[in-house]
């Protein structure tokens, strides 16, 4: 488990992280989502014990990682997959790791299996791709058979079936009941990999949910097209629904020209048919909208800029 409780990090006048608390808890894929400077790297560096808070504490299984007695056997990270000495081969770094943090050598091939480096095992980092540098990171990362596991944005310079692959190992990993924190600033990818997300913005919590229950909580508008707005609005509000006009968008056909476009929420398609129908007033178009988790997330992270600039400060939202 990974706990983070009133963390705040400066860089001189920088705020990077403010005020920060959740928990990464085992058994899931955790995804740590923000815009890019949100904070998600300096919040990992001080999970590692890399930077020194302004205020908190971050703790891997109730101690700070500083602490620990055998780190990489408690906690395995991957956060700059080019910081590696390029002139050693894979097998050779990961065996000067693991002679160093008192880890059986047995490990190294266990994890160069894991990770699909073995065929590769004795050539020279330099010569490594993004990708086969972030799966040596992996390796490394995994060679303490650690219960806790954080990666920064592991999924950059991965091809598609490296992408795939990587989700497969997190699954695993959590599915051993290992706790599994990985960071992106890509809502799709994390909607496809994460269980559970956490997101930050400006260095403040914003979301810190399932996925699922994200995913519910930004349901999809109806996108309403008629040309009686003012009588439809009136009934739709009048059963619960929720109208703003919708962006009519460039494709408005010729015969759609004269009417208005609403963005219906609260009620689906057949109950507003059935409502429009009950006034005698005609659809040009009824189209249900699913909300994208990508526009979620830009929904959330503009949330918390929008509050900044009225108000100076930015609220602490938790979607549960
Ligand atoms: N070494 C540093 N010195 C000064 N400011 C820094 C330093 N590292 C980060 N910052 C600032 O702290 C804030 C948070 O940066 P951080 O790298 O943690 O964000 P991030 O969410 O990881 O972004 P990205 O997705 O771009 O990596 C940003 O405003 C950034 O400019």
């Amino acid at each position: 488990m990974i706990e983070v409780r009133g963390l705040s990090m400066r860089y001189g006048r920088t705020l990077a992280v403010d005020d920060l608390t959740c928990t990464v808890k085992p058994g899931l894929v955790t995804g740590f989502l923000g815009p890019n400077g949100a904070g998600k790297s300096t919040t990992m560096r001080a999970v590692l014990g890399l930077e020194v808070p302004a205020s908190g504490e971050a703790l891997v299984d109730g101690r700070p990682y500083a602490s620990l007695r055998r780190p990489m056997r408690t906690m395995g990270a991957l956060l700059d997959a080019g910081a590696v000495h390029g002139g050693r081969s894979a097998r050779d770094h990961l065996g000067c790791l693991a002679r160093s943090n008192g880890i059986d050598r047995a490990r190294v091939t266990a994890v160069l299996d894991q990770v699909g480096l073995t065929d590769v095992a004795g050539k020279r980092i330099g010569g490594f791709s993004l990708g086969m540098k972030q799966r040596l990171g992996m390796a490394a990362a995994l060679l303490g058979d650690p219960a806790v596991l954080m990666f920064d944005e592991p999924l950059n310079g991965l091809d598609p079936e490296g992408i795939r692959w990587l989700r497969g190992l997190l699954r695993s990993l959590a599915d051993e009941g290992r706790t599994v924190l990985l960071s992106s600033h890509l809502m799709n990818e994390m909607a496809l990999t994460a269980d559970h997300v956490i997101v930050i913005g400006r260095g403040r919590l914003i979301a810190d949910a399932a996925m699922n229950a994200l995913a519910a909580h930004f349901q999809g508008d109806v996108l309403v097209r008629t040309r009686h707005p003012e009588r439809l609005t009136a009934i739709m509000r009048a059963h619960g629904g929720t109208v703003v006009a919708a962006d009519d968008g460039a494709r408005v056909a010729r015969s759609a020209a004269l009417s208005a476009a609403l963005s219906v929420r609260g009620l689906d398609a057949s109950e507003i048919g059935v409502l429009a129908l009950s006034q005698g007033i005609a659809l040009v178009e009824l189209t249900p909208r699913a909300a994208s988790l990508e526009e979620a997330f830009m929904r959330l992270t503009e949330d918390s800029t929008e509050y900044r600039s009225e108000s100076g400060t930015t609220p602490k939202e938790t979607v549960r």
